[in-house]
């Protein structure tokens, strides 16, 4: 079982290609990498990006992809339109399950996608997604819509699935209320997952952990919906499981799930 995670690296550890990494493990899958981008980053912000060449990029993916029996792929940071062009080029030879996370901007508001990028993933790699996962900022940002409803919510769903996405999980850890919500659409119909909403301020890189067992399911040979439903589970336990790093948003706790198996329950309702 292996999963290949193209993303940026994040040096304080919670986030990106290390959270992806950490992820995979925990959930026994062999974690592959492709790098977009160095951050230097911690808890409390973004300090410095340095992008890889896109020439580079595809020597990474190519090497991968072309000796390991990789089963599911992820994206995270993947910052340019030039970026983004090299791994759609690379995703179109061949048929593994893609997880795209379109991940736009850090917890603390640092830019982690050049504006002139959104449309590249829009017509280039969305088109080939299996699953997308963006939070509601991200979903403003694709759809051009303002979000402030579950009818907001469904019309940019259905705006993304007709991008060319088969599912997209509209995250809703950036809404208020008791339970944090994600809604799982896809052309036939959706469901909602509910798990009470945690009191913490360390949430930093919980999209990229999600999104990464929800990848490292799919390696594992579980459909679409087990795959997200359990994925669920895992970022819940995570970010519950309490962990104190660093002095800002610190990370979530990649090792609760197998300790904590079973001990999580998500409510879904199909419709
Ligand atoms: N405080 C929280 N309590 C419980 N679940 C949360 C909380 N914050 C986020 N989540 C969940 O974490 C996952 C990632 O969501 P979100 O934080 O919106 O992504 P991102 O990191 O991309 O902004 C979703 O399943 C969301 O419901
Ligand atoms: C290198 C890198 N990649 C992605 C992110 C964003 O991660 P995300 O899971 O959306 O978490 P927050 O930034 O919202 O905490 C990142 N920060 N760095």
């Amino acid at each position: 079982m292996i999963a290949l995670t193209i993303a940026g690296s994040d040096s304080g550890g919670g986030a990106g290609i290390q959270a992806d990494i950490k992820t995979f493990q925990e959930l026994g899958v062999f974690g592959t990498t492709a790098m977009t981008a160095l951050t230097a980053q911690n808890t409390l912000g973004v300090h410095g990006i340095f992008d890889v060449t896109p020439e580079f990029l595809k020597q990474q993916i190519d090497a991968v992809l072309s000796d390991i029996d990789v089963r599911a792929i992820k994206t995270g940071m993947l910052f340019s339109a030039e970026l983004i062009n090299v791994v759609a080029e690379g995703m179109k030879m061949q048929s593994i399950p893609l997880v795209v996370d379109p991940v736009m901007i850090a917890k603390g508001g640092e830019s982690l996608l050049q504006e002139a990028a959104v449309e590249a993933l829009k017509t280039k790699l969305l088109p080939i997604t299996t699953i997308c996962t963006p939070n509601i900022p991200e979903a403003e940002v694709l759809t051009g819509m303002t979000i402030n409803n579950e009818s907001d919510i469904k019309q940019a769903a259905k705006k993304i699935l007709a991008m060319g996405v088969q599912y997209v999980v509209m995250k809703g850890g950036h809404l208020q209320g008791e339970f944090s919500k994600d809604i799982v659409y896809w052309r036939g119909g959706y469901f909602t997952m509910k798990t009470p909403r945690v009191e913490t301020k360390n949430t930093h890189g919980t999209g990229c952990t999600f999104s990464a067992a929800i990848t490292a399911n799919l390696a594992k040979g579980l459909s679409v919906e087990e795959a997200i439903i359990e994925a669920k589970k895992f970022i819940q336990l995570a970010i519950l499981t309490p962990l104190s790093i660093g002095n800002g948003h610190g990370p979530t706790n990649h090792f609760a799930y197998k300790k904590a198996f079973g001990q999580c329950e998500v409510t879904v309702h199909e419709s």
